[in-house]
């Protein structure tokens, strides 16, 4: 069964051309202040024009963001869909707003905060962040893959938090995830994607499941 993998947090042309030609079916635009992955519309603009037709899906991730901040972002650069760090309500009125296809991040600690229902077209599962963490995500902190032992995912859903080529493979058999979203555990150090490791990564997480 194919994996499917998104490289998430990518800054510059490098890394997202080692992302399509290695066959990550998603790469990601952070678009979030205090994040070291922030990139400004322009930057991702560019990014998102070198992504070839039938290449992975462009996806810009949001922090409780309000229409306003998606909009500038949208006048500027093509998305195929949006990540999104907020409550269900507030994702379904962007999904309404901006018709894309929208992914909400959800931090699970216990197996009963996995969302039995959501109206949204994919959930992002991943650990909650550390006590005092600037941001809700790209923590390079994992979850306790058992937790998603046995849940009857409502929608399409991608595992994400503390993945690396080294522990990739474990996490898909251990969770279920057949999708999986990576970004710190890709880097050389904080926003700067290495190329290296993004090709280990696909190749750790293409290769975890028997064909
Ligand atoms: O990457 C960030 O800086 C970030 C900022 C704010 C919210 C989410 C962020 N990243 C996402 O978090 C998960 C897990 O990332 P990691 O692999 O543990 O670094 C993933 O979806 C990132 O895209």
């Amino acid at each position: 069964m194919a994996i499917g993998v998104k490289i998430c947090g990518i800054t510059e042309a490098g890394a997202l051309d080692t992302a399509i030609k290695a066959g990550a079916r998603w790469v990601g635009f952070v678009f979030f202040g205090p994040s070291p992955r922030n990139i400004t519309p322009d930057v991702a603009a560019t990014l998102a024009a070198r992504v070839p037709a039938g290449g992975p899906g462009r996806i810009g991730l949001f922090v409780k963001p309000t229409d306003a901040e998606i909009e500038r972002v949208l006048d500027t650069v093509t998305l195929d869909g949006l990540q999104v760090y907020a409550p269900e309500a507030r994702a379904m009125e962007i999904r309404a707003r901006f018709g894309l296809p929208v992914w909400r991040a959800v931090g699970i600690a216990t197996h009963a905060d996995l969302p039995d229902s959501t109206g949204l077209d994919g959930l992002v599962i991943e650990s909650r962040p550390p006590a005092g963490s600037t941001r809700p995500g790209g923590n390079a902190r994992c979850l306790d893959w058992g937790l998603t032992e046995g849940w009857r995912a409502p929608v399409p859903w991608m595992l994400a938090g503390g993945l690396n080529p080294v522990n990739v493979a474990d996490a898909i058999r251990r969770s279920g995830a057949r999708a999986v979203d990576v970004s710190s555990g890709v880097e050389s150090a904080p926003g700067v994607k290495s190329p290296d490791l993004i090709r280990a990564f696909m190749t750790a997480a293409t290769n975890a499941l028997p064909a």
